[in-house]
């Protein structure tokens, strides 16, 4: 007898719902004339619309059921409460506390993490102005180029954001160099002046090779040229001891506590370089778009609450359609490095095997996440999403307005190629259509057929459509809290703890053992053959 029936129960109903929307033709839904209203959601003045997807009404009580089951309201509750819901790293979840602008109180083992928060984000204010006015200068005058050096979530969060708020940017310019290969480092530190260069050195644990690698070949570069390369470092770090035995003094050193996890720190020092472009009132605003959406998040019914909505969606995908991946397709240039920061934010979170307790997850993981802007994607890979054996759900993200006013013919087009791409999908195109085109093209008998087959397009492919004014800082910011709490949600429904990432460590062993062998010094005796190859061919290519 199971320990959760009502859970059971709920699966059943999800998957029953599930197998019988597999006959089902989307299209045929919008026989309801109402449906695009009654399957689509406003928070926030944005709009997301799932109503391009196979679920219907008695599909979506399936999903709701299983989100109260799932106990989803009160794992949130718990969740904003600073319950240790990290498990397996005792660990309280309190990223949303970075952006807590009312300052009310979250009490963490009876004390009010709010004070500590909001005294660091002032630091960081008072320091980003400072830089930003040319107040903190290098060795050769005003700072000109910030390069903030961090890797995974003291990255991905800060070079997605700081490229997306383009158009905001009126601080020094700023790089991120991330990998340990010494082209990243190379090409950053290409034309920049040491002496007007500002290097931030993001990393929680301040132990991550690849960070501390680089910054101690930019302390080389900088010692080339300059008297005292620390005094142009600043360190953002949980590990406020390694920050001092490296040599920054505490007025440059940025703390934040073990309740952040690296893939949701970017609201707290970790955008630093973020704020220094944009400037403390518009990282402000995007500090309140994420408490925005925090408030929806644990206000809004779950029927009417964005991120439930899309973390019912995408299970409803990946555990009820059996689709392996979901594309994310922002149709918003300057969202470029959305994807990948999404794909640590949902994979190294969700991408696990087994639930809190350590038994094997029973319905399986969160999926294959993946994307790139449109409408470049469309240019490449979107003829597999159309006619391709394997059915990915899209998740298309579209503003209304853009940027440039005198190019508004181009935004005109952008929006027609989004909206195209998830009609196209769904409505497809008819064998008897192909067979119109081809014998309009000349063709007939059995060459007709083989050339309208290839015509065909199935559609009946789901997506959905996240629809926002304008990418400004706020909705930025509501758009990642949107994603940080789907992927929270999903994680709860899934069973496991969306807050540690122990798939990383092994990778890191063992090339912590293989170094000295790539060095050409002896082998780890248990070294597999293949990998032995492999470095002896690297070692000397012939
Ligand atoms: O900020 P750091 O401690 O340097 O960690 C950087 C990154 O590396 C780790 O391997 C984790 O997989 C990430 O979650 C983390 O964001």
């Amino acid at each position: 007898m199971s320990a959760h029936p009502d859970l059971d129960a709920a699966w059943a109903s999800f998957f029953a719902e599930a197998d019988r929307a597999r006959t089902r033709r989307i299209a045929d839904l919008f026989d309801d004339s109402d449906r695009a209203m009654h399957f689509s959601a406003r928070a926030l003045g944005m709009l997301f619309d799932y109503s391009k997807t196979h679920i219907d009404g008695a599909a979506r009580e399936a999903l709701l059921g299983l989100a109260r089951a799932a106990r989803v309201e009160s794992m949130r509750d718990a969740m904003f409460s600073g319950a240790r819901i990290n498990g397996s790293e005792d660990r309280a979840v309190l990223h949303t506390a970075l952006r807590n602008l009312s300052g009310v109180p979250v009490m963490l083992d009876g004390e009010d993490v709010m004070p500590g928060v909001l005294d660091t984000l002032e630091r960081m204010k008072a320091f980003a102005r400072d830089v930003r006015a040319g107040r903190f200068k290098g060795q050769g005058g005003a700072i000109t180029d910030v390069i903030n050096v961090g890797i995974g979530g003291s990255d991905l969060g800060p070079a997605m954001a700081t490229r997306a708020l383009t158009p905001f940017h009126d601080g020094p310019r700023c790089h991120f160099v991330s990998n340990v290969d010494s082209a990243d480092l190379a090409d950053v530190l290409d034309g920049l002046d040491p002496a007007t260069t500002l290097v931030i050195i993001a990393s929680k644990t301040f132990t991550t090779i690849e960070t501390m690698t680089n910054a101690a070949s930019i302390l080389n570069w900088m010692s080339v040229s300059l008297a005292d390369p620390a005094a142009q470092c600043v360190a953002l770090s949980s590990a406020t001891d390694l920050v001092a035995e490296f040599g920054i003094p505490p007025e440059r050193v940025f703390g934040f506590e073990d309740w952040v996890g690296g893939r949701y720190s970017v609201w707290g020092p970790i955008g630093l370089s973020l704020m220094i472009a944009i400037g403390p009132k518009d990282f402000t605003e995007f500090l309140a778009g994420g408490a925005a959406m925090d408030t929806h998040f644990r206000t809004a019914s779950l029927a009417d609450n964005l991120p439930v909505l899309l973390a019912l969606v995408g299970l409803w995908h990946h555990q009820g359609m059996s689709f392996q991946t979901r594309a994310v397709l922002p149709y918003e240039h300057r969202l470029a490095r959305l994807p990948a920061y999404l794909q640590q934010l949902e994979m190294e979170s969700n991408g696990k095997r087994a639930a809190q307790d350590g038994q094997s997850l029973p319905h399986g993981s969160g999926p294959i996440v993946w994307g790139e802007p449109g409408t470049n994607g469309q240019h490449a890979f979107f003829q597999l999403l159309h006619q391709g054996t394997e059915i990915v759900p899209c998740e298309f993200m579209i503003g209304a307005e853009g940027y440039e006013p005198d190019l508004a013919h181009h935004h005109r087009l952008l929006v027609a190629n989004c909206l195209a791409q998830s009609e196209a999908l769904m409505t497809g195109r008819s064998l008897s259509d192909a067979r119109e085109i081809a014998a309009s093209m000349g063709f007939s008998g059995d060459k007709l057929m083989a050339q309208a087959e290839q015509r065909v397009f199935e559609g009946n492919r789901p997506s959905t459509t996240l629809a926002y004014p304008r990418l400004t800082p706020r909705v930025l910011g509501q758009i990642l809290a949107l994603y940080e709490h789907r992927v929270f949600v999903e994680g709860v429904i899934l069973g496991l703890n969306s807050f540690d990432q122990w798939g990383v460590e092994l990778g890191k062993e063992l090339a912590k053992r293989l170094e000295p062998l790539v060095a050409g010094k002896a082998p780890p005796e248990d070294m597999n053959q293949s990998t032995g190859l492999l470095a002896a061919y690297l070692r000397a290519p012939k």
